[in-house]
């Protein structure tokens, strides 16, 4: 059984519709990469996976559940979590605290075992030595970490990244990538990330790609494969990047 699954997903926003009859599986473990050029339909899928929006037809399951119309609150307890481009902590709590939020709210700890499991998280993404500081005074890039951290301290099935590594040096993305590699095979995390730009991160991190157009699933396969397709490469990619 596959961790989630999309049957024929469509939403519309008035006559324009952004994703498009999509179906696509996610098995536990996996590592998905979402491709697409600007208003493909990327963000609207993310979202209809997340809850913020409810499609106009077809089903999400997640872990056996249909969750089509559940809210995002209620999807984070069974597992998904998720990363914003724009992260948005809360501010005047430290970082320690925003990162203990999601061990309290996504995996039931009590407040004691959540700052432990938060420590922990913090060091895990390399930014262990912000752990006081308020949030609102971190780099874009050190939110971006934080919100990593906060999201596996939900304990999920499935972590959901935003251009996670948008901006960051090769060495941060290594590290970030060498990460996500441990959480997906030590615990069996599923991650799905969409990529616009970094191509080479995606071929290190992806065993497998959706390309997306016009809301609809272009090409998907096996990473090297898609990737080195001449249409994704002229039209959509406008390079060679593997
Ligand atoms: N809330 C909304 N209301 C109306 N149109 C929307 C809304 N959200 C997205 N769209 C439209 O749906 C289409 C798909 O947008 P979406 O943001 O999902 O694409 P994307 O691939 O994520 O692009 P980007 O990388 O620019 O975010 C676009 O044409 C966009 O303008």
């Amino acid at each position: 059984m596959p961790l989630l699954k999309l049957e024929n997903v469509t939403k519309r926003f008035g006559g324009l519709v952004a994703v498009d009859s999509i179906s696509l599986e996610v098995e536990e473990g996996e590592a998905l990469g979402i491709v697409g050029p600007n208003g493909s339909g990327k963000t609207t899928l993310y979202n209809l996976i997340s809850g913020v929006y409810y499609p106009d037809e077809g089903r999400i399951i997640f872990n056996g559940e249909d969750i089509t119309k559940l809210p995002p609150h209620r999807r984070t307890p069974l597992g998904l979590a998720r990363t914003f481009q724009i992260p948005r902590p809360f501010g005047s709590a430290t970082v320690i605290e925003n990162v203990a939020i999601g061990a309290m709210f996504g995996a039931g700890r009590d407040v004691d075992s959540a700052l432990r499991e938060a420590d922990e998280m913090l060091e895990l993404v390399g930014i262990d030595h912000l752990r006081d500081k308020e949030a609102k005074l971190l780099t874009p890039l050190e939110k971006r970490l934080m919100e990593l951290a906060r999201a596996l301290a939900m304990k999920p099935k499935m972590l959901l990244l935003d251009e996670v590594m948008a901006g960051m040096n090769p060495s941060d993305i290594n590290r970030i990538l060498d990460l996500l590699d441990r959480i997906r095979k030590e615990e069996k995390v599923a991650v799905v990330s969409m990529v616009e730009h970094l191509m080479h991160a995606i071929t290190r991190f992806a065993e497998r790609v959706v390309v997306m157009h016009q809301g609809k699933k272009l090409i998907e396969g096996e990473t090297y494969e898609v990737l080195s397709h001449p249409e994704v490469i002229e039209v959509y990619l406008g390079k060679k990047v593997v």
